[in-house]
C-alpha cells in the first residue's frame, strides 16, 4: 500500500503510516499541481493538510486510490464530489484542532479589544507610545457567535469565562443545548443587531458563503468588532473593507481568506484596525500532533479493510452500531444483487424496507450495501459503499427507505423491492438465522423460501405438478450440477409454485435453456450472490 503525504503532517503520524507491515510512504510537500499529478499515479491513500488541492484531475490519475485523509476539518481544498463518484473515501478529523482554533479566535477577540500587534509593532520600531493603543474591555460587551459547533462552543465557554454575555445563531442546533451552555440563542437579525463582537465558525456552503455582507454589516452597531477564523467567504471582503474604512466595523480579525494566500497588496495589510494571521487556526503543537496521529491511524483502519472513521462521504460506523448492523451489511449486499438479477434492466424505484433491532438504529450503511449490491454487476468492480447512491442517481433510480414497525414474523427482516417502469414490482428479503447467525433468503417475490444468501441460485417459476423437483435434479444432475440447498414454495396445490435451488456450480447454456424451454416452467433465472 502506498501513501502519499502532501501536506507536513506530524512525523508521529508519518511514523505511524511507516509502521504499518507492507506500506510505504511517501512524503513530497509543496509539491506543484504538475508533480502531485505524477506522485499520485500509483498511491491508494493521499494524506493532506489544506495546501495540497486534490482535484477532479488529481482524483482521475490516481486509479488505485481508495482514501484521502484530511489533518484538519476543512475538506474544502479535496474535490469530495469527484472523490464519491470514483468510490474514494474522504476523511477528516474533526476534533483534533478544536481548541487550538477556539484558542486563537480568542487571541484575535482580545486583540479587537486591546490593539497589542500594533503596539508591539510600534515598540518594534523603536517608539514609546502611549496614546495610540489603548482600548476596550469584554467585560459585559456582548460577543455573537453564528456556528455553534465544535470551535464555536468552546468560543463561548471563553467569552462566559471574560463576563461576556454570548449570543448564538445557528439553525441547526437545538435550543436546549444553547440552553445548557447559558446561551442566547437568536435570529441572525438579532445577533447582529445586538452584539459588539462577532465571531463567525461554520463550513463555507452556499447558505453561509457571504452571509456577513453589506446588508449585514448595515444592521451591526457601529464599531462593531468582527472576526473570522473559520472560512473565507463567510464574510464578504469588499463588504467588510469598506465597513472598516467607514467605521462602522471598529475592528476585525481574521485568519481565513476567500484567496490564500491573501495577496501581498490586499488592502487588508494596510488597515490600522485589523489584525491578519496567515490560517493559523489549527497550528499548535498539540492539535498538529492530535490530527497527524489521528488521520494516520484513519488512513491505516481503511487500507488494512478495517472501519472507516469520520468519513465526509461515507456512513462512519461506531463499534457498538457495528456490533448490530455488521452482520446485516453483507445481507444487504446480497439481496441487493438478488434483486437486481430479478428485475428488468431498467427499474424507477429501489424500496428497502427494514423491520426490528435496525429500524432504531441508523441503517445508512446498510441502505449503501443494497444500493451497492444492486450495482455490482452493472457499474462492476467500482461501485462501493462511497459511489453507489451517486451512480443509481445517474441511472434514474431513486431510493426509498422504510423502518416498520409491524410484526415482519422475524426478529430483524430486510426487504428489497425493485419497481419497474410498468409499476411492476421484484421483492426478495431476508434475515440471518441459526447458531451460526447465518444470512439467509426468506422470500422471493412474495412467495416464502429458505436458503442460504451465497453462492449461485436458480429461481425458478413452475406449474406446481408432480416430478418437478425429480426432472429439474435430472437435468442439472445430467449436467453435473450438484444441488446444495432447495426450497419450494406455492399458494395452492396445482397452482404457480416457486423453486429456489441452489446449486455448487453454474449450470452449462445447455442445461439452462432445457430448463428454460421446459413447458412446466414459467420463468427461470440464474442468480450469482
Ligand atoms: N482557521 C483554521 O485553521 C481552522 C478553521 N476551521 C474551520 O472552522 C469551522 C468550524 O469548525 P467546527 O466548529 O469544527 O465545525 P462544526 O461542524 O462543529 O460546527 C459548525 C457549526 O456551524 C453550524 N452551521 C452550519 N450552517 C450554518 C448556517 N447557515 N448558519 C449558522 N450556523 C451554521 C452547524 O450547525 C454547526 O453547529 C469550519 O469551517 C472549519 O473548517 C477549523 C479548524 C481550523
Ligand atoms: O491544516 C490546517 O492548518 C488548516 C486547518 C483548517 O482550516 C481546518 O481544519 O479546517
Amino acid at each position: 500500500m502506498k501513501v502519499l503525504v502532501a501536506d507536513k503532517i506530524s512525523p508521529k503520524g508519518v511514523a505511524y503510516l511507516r509502521q504499518q507491515p507492507g506500506f510505504e510512504v511517501i512524503e513530497a510537500y509543496g509539491s506543484s499541481p504538475e508533480k502531485v499529478l505524477e506522485l499520485v499515479k500509483d498511491v491508494h491513500a493521499i494524506a493532506v493538510r489544506s495546501e495540497t488541492k486534490i482535484t477532479a484531475k488529481v482524483i482521475a490519475a490516481a486509479p488505485l486510490l481508495k482514501v484521502v485523509g484530511r489533518a484538519g476539518v476543512g475538506v474544502d481544498n479535496v474535490d469530495v464530489d469527484a472523490a464519491t463518484e470514483r468510490g474514494v473515501i474522504v476523511m477528516n478529523t474533526p476534533s483534533g484542532n478544536t481548541i487550538a482554533t477556539a484558542e486563537l479566535t480568542f487571541t484575535h477577540l482580545l486583540c479587537g479589544a486591546r490593539p497589542v500587534p500594533q503596539a508591539a509593532a510600534s515598540m518594534r520600531a523603536g517608539n514609546w507610545d502611549r496614546k495610540s493603543f489603548s482600548g476596550i474591555e469584554l467585560l459585559r460587551k456582548t460577543l455573537g457567535i453564528v456556528g455553534l459547533g465544535r470551535i464555536g462552543s468552546e468560543v463561548a465557554k471563553r467569552a462566559q469565562a471574560f463576563g461576556m454575555r454570548v449570543l448564538a445563531y445557528d439553525p441547526y442546533l437545538a435550543p436546549s443545548r444553547a440552553k445548557a451552555m447559558q446561551i442566547e440563542s437568536v435570529t441572525l437579525d438579532e445577533l447582529l443587531q445586538q452584539s459588539d463582537y462577532i465571531t463567525v465558525h461554520m463550513p463555507l456552503t452556499d447558505d453561509t458563503k457571504y452571509m456577513i455582507d453589506e446588508a449585514a454589516l448595515e444592521k451591526c452597531k457601529k464599531g462593531v468588532r468582527i472576526f473570522n477564523c473559520a472560512r473565507g467567504g463567510i464574510i464578504k471582503e469588499t463588504a467588510l473593507l469598506a465597513a472598516l474604512k467607514s467605521g462602522k466595523v471598529g475592528a476585525a480579525g481574521l485568519d481565513v481568506y476567500e484567496d490564500e494566500p491573501l495577496a501581498k497588496d490586499s488592502e487588508f495589510r494596510s488597515l490600522p484596525n485589523v489584525v491578519l494571521t496567515p490560517h493559523l487556526g489549527a497550528s499548535t503543537a498539540e492539535a498538529q500532533e492530535s490530527v497527524g496521529i489521528e488521520i494516520a491511524e484513519q488512513i491505516a483502519d481503511v487500507l488494512n479493510g478495517g472501519v472507516i472513521r469520520n468519513a465526509v462521504n461515507v456512513p462512519s460506523l461506531d463499534a457498538n452500531t457495528v456490533k448490530v448492523l455488521g452482520p446485516y451489511i453483507d445481507l444487504g449486499t446480497k439481496l441487493g444483487t438478488l434483486v437486481q438479477q430479478i428485475s428488468p434492466a431498467q427499474i424507477d424505484l429501489l424500496k428497502i424496507t427494514y423491520w426490528g433491532k435496525i429500524v432504531d438504529l441508523d441503517a445508512n450503511a446498510i441502505t449503501r450495501s443494497v444500493q451497492r449490491g444492486y450495482l455490482r454487476r452493472i457499474s462492476g468492480e467500482e461501485v462501493n459503499f462511497v459511489n453507489a447512491p451517486v451512480l443509481l442517481e445517474r441511472l434514474g433510480v431513486k431510493v426509498e427507505v422504510v423502518k416498520s414497525t409491524g410484526d415482519s414474523g422475524y426478529s430483524e427482516l430486510i426487504q428489497v423491492e425493485a419497481v419497474g417502469p410498468d409499476g411492476a414490482i421484484y421483492r426478495a428479503s431476508g434475515t440471518r438465522m441459526g447458531k451460526q447467525n447465518q444470512a439467509r433468503i426468506v422470500s422471493v417475490n412474495g412467495r416464502e423460501v429458505e436458503v442460504a444468501a451465497e453462492g449461485k441460485l436458480l429461481v425458478l417459476e413452475n406449474l406446481d405438478q408432480p416430478g418437478m423437483v425429480g426432472e429439474i435434479g435430472t437435468i442439472l444432475g445430467q449436467d453435473g450440477v450438484n444441488i446444495a440447498d432447495m426450497s419450494l414454495s406455492r399458494l395452492i396445490p396445482g397452482g404457480t409454485a416457486y423453486m429456489v435451488v441452489r446449486v455448487d456450480t453454474e449450470p452449462s447454456d445447455n442445461a439452462r435453456k432445457i430448463i428454460k424451454g421446459h413447458p412446466a416452467i414459467k420463468q427461470a433465472k440464474f442468480v450469482q450472490l
